[in-house]
C-alpha cells in the first residue's frame, strides 16, 4: 500500500474559535474525516450547538469547552479538561482570531493588545500546552490559521497583518524546535471566505469586486475549501511536511499584474 491515509480515524483535534465561521467548518470537517473534536470559544451556545451537530451527523465525540484563549490560565484549564475527557490531543488548530480595521496612524494601544493577544499570544501558549502534551507521545500536529495578510500587505490592518506574519514565522520556529519530538507545525493562510468576520466587507459590492479582480479563480473561497488543506496537514498524508504555510487564496498571492 503506497497511498497514505487522508482520514483522521482514532485522533482527537482541539479547535479554537470553533463556534462559527472557519473554526466551525474545521471542527465539523475534522469530525467528518474521523477525528473526535474539542471545540473551544467564548460563546458556549455556539460551540454546544456545533458539538451536537457533530455527534448527530458524524457519530464522533465532541466536547465543548468555554474559554477566552487570550488567558493563559483558561487555556491551561481547557487543555487539562480536554485531556482528562478525551485522553489525548493529537491535533491543535489555532483558529481563533479577530481584526479591528484601523489605519496605522490611528491604532490605539487597546486595539494593538486585543488583536495581538487574540491572534498571536493565544496561538503561542496553546501551542506550548499542546507541545508539552504531544512531546510525551512522540507525535502531534499543530496547524495555525494565518492569512494571506501575513504573506503580503493588505489594506485591512497593520496589526492584524503583523500577527499573521508572526504566526507564519512562529510556525517555522516551532517546527524547527519540535521536529525532534515528532510534532509537525504548519499553517494555512486563507484569502477571503464569507464568515461573520468578513461578511460586512463582502456585502459591499465594490469591495467584493476589488477582491475578485485580484483573485485568479475569480471568487471568494467556500468554507470546505479551507477544511481540505487543514485535514491534509493533520493527516499522515502530510507526514513529511512541517514549518510550511499553505496559502488557500484562489491564486491571489501570485497575482502580479
Ligand atoms: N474569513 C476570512 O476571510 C479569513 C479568516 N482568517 C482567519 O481565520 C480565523 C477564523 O476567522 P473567521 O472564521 O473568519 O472569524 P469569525 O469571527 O467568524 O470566528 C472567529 C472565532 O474565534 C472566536 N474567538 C475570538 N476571540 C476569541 C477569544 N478571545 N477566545 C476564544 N475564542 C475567540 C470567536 O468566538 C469565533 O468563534 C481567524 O484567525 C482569521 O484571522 C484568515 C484569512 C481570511
Ligand atoms: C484575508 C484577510 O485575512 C481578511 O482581511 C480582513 O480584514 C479580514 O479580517 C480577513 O481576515
Amino acid at each position: 500500500m503506497i497511498a497514505p491515509a487522508f482520514h483522521l480515524e482514532g485522533q482527537t483535534a482541539l479547535v479554537t474559535g470553533a463556534g462559527r465561521g472557519i473554526g466551525k467548518a474545521l471542527a465539523i470537517g475534522l469530525a467528518e474525516s474521523g477525528s473526535n473534536v474539542v471545540l473551544v470559544s467564548r460563546t458556549m451556545k455556539e460551540i454546544e450547538e456545533t458539538a451536537a451537530t457533530i455527534v448527530e451527523q458524524t457519530g464522533r465525540k465532541a466536547l465543548a469547552l468555554c474559554a477566552d484563549v487570550t488567558s493563559k490560565e483558561q487555556l491551561a484549564e481547557t487543555f487539562q479538561k480536554a485531556i482528562s475527557e478525551m485522553g489525548r490531543i493529537h491535533v491543535l488548530v489555532n483558529n481563533a482570531g479577530m481584526n479591528i480595521r484601523t489605519p496605522a496612524l490611528e491604532v490605539t494601544e487597546d486595539q494593538w493588545e486585543t488583536i495581538m493577544q487574540t491572534n498571536l499570544k493565544s496561538a503561542f501558549f496553546a501551542s506550548q500546552l499542546a507541545g508539552q502534551h504531544m512531546k510525551q507521545y512522540g507525535e502531534g500536529k499543530i496547524i495555525n490559521i494565518s492569512s494571506v495578510g501575513g504573506h503580503t500587505a493588505l489594506r485591512t490592518g497593520v496589526v492584524y497583518g503583523s500577527t499573521k506574519a508572526a504566526l507564519i514565522h512562529m510556525t517555522k520556529v516551532l517546527a524547527l524546535e519540535w521536529g525532534k519530538y515528532g510534532i509537525r507545525v504548519n499553517s494555512v493562510g486563507p484569502w477571503y471566505f464569507r464568515t461573520p468576520l468578513t461578511e460586512k466587507l463582502l456585502d459591499d459590492p465594490q469591495y467584493l469586486q476589488e477582491i475578485i479582480s485580484r483573485t485568479p479563480l475569480g471568487r471568494v473561497g467556500e468554507l470546505q475549501e479551507v477544511v481540505g488543506p487543514v485535514v491534509f496537514l493533520a493527516s499522515e498524508a502530510a507526514g513529511y511536511i512541517t514549518g510550511q504555510t499553505l496559502l488557500v487564496d484562489g491564486g491571489m498571492s501570485i497575482y502580479g499584474f
